[in-house]
């Protein structure tokens, strides 16, 4: 099954460029795109310092349950620790939407909540996701939206708290 996926990926403990690197790494030939890193004020409500963040385009051979395992692989490389919700950690990588065949998965598995429930909430995602697709969409709770639109719609301040750096080294 061939599919595209949009990833994010986020750091906030150790060599956080370095997490973000490996799942670019990872990702090999079936990357399309990734942001730039942006530092991000964290999202969620934890004390915690701020996250690194990117928000990659990648191609492949898998299907929705692939790209989640994906995901957990990475993690665990970066020897994830799952702790606090929302808390701190090395590397967490989030499947945000898939679509095979030119459609978008949708999913209410709690194991794969497709598109990713809250990420239309979280200007870390959506605003790098802009910068590598200005044309982007996402199927909400409340039908398809263009992300631009989305953000736009996000609290100015939290728009605010995602500084774009540079390009990943
Ligand atoms: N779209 C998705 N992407 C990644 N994980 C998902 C998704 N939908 C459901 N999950 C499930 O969510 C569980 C918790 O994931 P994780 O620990 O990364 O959450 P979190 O990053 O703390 O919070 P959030 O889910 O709000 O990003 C995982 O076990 C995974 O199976
Ligand atoms: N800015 C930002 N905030 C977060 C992030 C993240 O990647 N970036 N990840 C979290 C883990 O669920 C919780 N909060």
């Amino acid at each position: 099954m061939t599919s595209r996926a949009v990833l994010s990926a986020g750091s906030n403990i150790g060599d956080r460029e370095g997490f973000l690197r490996s799942v670019v790494d990872a990702a090999g030939d079936g990357l399309v795109a990734v942001s730039d890193v942006y530092l991000t004020a964290p999202w969620g409500g934890v004390e915690q310092d701020d996250f690194a963040n990117v928000t990659l385009i990648v191609d492949g051979d898998r299907g929705p349950r692939d790209w989640l395992e994906f995901c957990r692989s990475c993690e665990l490389a970066a020897e994830r620790v799952r702790d606090v919700r929302w808390g701190p950690r090395t590397l967490d990588v989030d499947v945000i939407s898939v679509d095979v065949d030119g459609v978008t998965v949708v999913s209410d598995e709690e194991e794969l909540i497709l598109p990713h429930p809250r990420a239309e909430l979280r200007a870390f995602v959506l605003v790098p996701w802009l910068e590598i697709d200005p044309s982007a969409t996402l199927a909400t709770s409340d039908g398809v939206r263009a992300v631009a639109d989305l953000v736009a719609r996000l609290d100015p301040a939290e728009v605010a708290g995602v500084r774009r750096g540079g390009a990943l080294s």
